[in-house]
């Protein structure tokens, strides 16, 4: 398939509203697409399906599936792509730096009663906008991110979301479950090296707890690396990879219960820090910080048995593969407006002015690629 054929396809998808999802795996040059026969709208609650799952930060709201036995999929190998078009942002609406300061001054003031450790709040950025051109964006966010998980995804009973996620929630292949913790953010500066104080190391070692011990129940052998400086558009943040073996018997929806939602993108503990943020955020997320990506897909693997003198030595492994990332630097995009959600940890050493500044450079990976 031809660049121009597989955006014909999805562009012709988009015009008679039926839904799809295009997405490009971080340090790959190949674009997956998931185009849906009708628009029926699928929902999974127990993960058991194959297909393209998009789910909400609340698991109490619906899981959207694009089921494979439902769809055409079509992959492309490119490394950058042509633009042609103009994307129309038109004006910015105030921002609402008052309603945010008092939120994270109520989340610092909660934590230091002592209620909870952690908890990340967010808020919704409001841009007006005439665009009906969602490819050409995605365009733009797949030559801009190459580290990212790039996407555009689309029900016409559910929304229209674009994002460049930086963060695996995790993967699973077979039983080999990988997932990282990723928190602590600043701004990049380039010749400047680079330093993390009290604040960001203890927000990101939360993570790395809290991961390891929502897993060990299910898996005896887990390792963590130490916390890297790694980059996410014009940003930085600490990571630290989680590797292990889960137990045959284990299944993935107790895994997806399990992790989300992390405190990189809720808090801790888990249950109070979500209810301050369902009661205190003042808005819904809706899928912002939900997680995306291919479910139970088969894929098989070919090994080698290395034994001598054995012509055909090699046989395939079928293994199943998930791969979920969190729905961060991401926007919905409505009739006449672009939504972008951005929110940082605050912890009791936050700073509030620091804590909106965070918010203003996340923000940047959208608008870079809407000016
Ligand atoms: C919540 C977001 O990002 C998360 C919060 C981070 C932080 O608080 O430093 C860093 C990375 C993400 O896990 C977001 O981008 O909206």
């Amino acid at each position: 398939m031809t660049v121009d054929s597989f955006f014909e396809t999805l562009e012709n998808q988009y015009k008679n509203q039926l839904p799809f999802a295009v997405y490009s795996r971080p340090i790959n040059s190949v674009i997956k697409c998931w185009l849906q026969h009708d628009d029926k709208l699928h929902k999974t609650s127990n993960f058991t399906e194959s297909g393209f799952v998009f789910a909400p930060f609340d698991l109490n709201n619906d899981s959207i599936l694009l089921p494979q036995e439902h769809c055409q999929h079509y992959i492309l190998e490119a490394s950058h792509l042509d633009l042609q078009t103009e994307i129309n942002i038109t004006s910015i609406d105030a921002q609402s730096k008052d309603k945010h300061l008092a939120l994270v001054l109520k989340g610092i003031e909660t934590i230091k009663k002592g209620d909870l450790e952690k908890v990340v709040l967010s808020r919704r950025v409001k841009k007006a906008t005439q665009t009906n051109n969602p490819l050409a964006i995605f365009k733009r966010l797949f030559n801009t991110y190459k580290n990212a998980m790039v996407y555009c995804w689309y029900h016409p009973k559910v929304g229209l979301w674009l994002g460049a996620t930086p963060e695996l929630l995790f993967k699973l292949e077979g039983k080999q479950l990988t997932t990282i913790a990723l928190a602590g953010t600043q701004a990049a500066q380039t010749g400047k090296e680079v330093s993390w104080n009290a604040k960001e190391i203890e927000e990101q070692q939360i993570v790395v707890d809290y991961i390891k011990k929502q897993i060990e129940p299910y898996s005896n052998r887990i390792k963590v690396t130490e916390a890297e400086t790694v980059n996410a558009g014009s940003l930085l943040h600490l990571k630290s990879r989680v590797t292990s073996r889960i137990n045959d018997t284990t299944d993935l929806k107790s895994i997806i219960e399990a992790l989300h939602p992390t405190p990189a993108v809720c808090g801790y503990p888990k249950e109070a820090s979500k209810e301050f943020i369902l009661h205190h955020e003042n808005y819904n997320r809706e899928y912002y910080t939900g997680f995306l990506g291919e479910l139970n897909l088969k894929h098989s693997k070919t090994r080698n048995t290395n034994r001598r003198n054995v012509e055909n030595n090699a046989y395939a492994v079928v293994k199943t593969q998930s791969n979920f990332y969190v729905n961060l630097r991401c926007m919905q995009l409505k009739q006449d407006e672009a939504l972008i959600y951005v929110g940082g940890g605050i912890t009791k050493d936050s700073d509030s002015e620091n804590e909106w500044e965070e918010t203003v450079n996340k923000t940047k990976t959208i608008n870079n690629v809407l000016e």
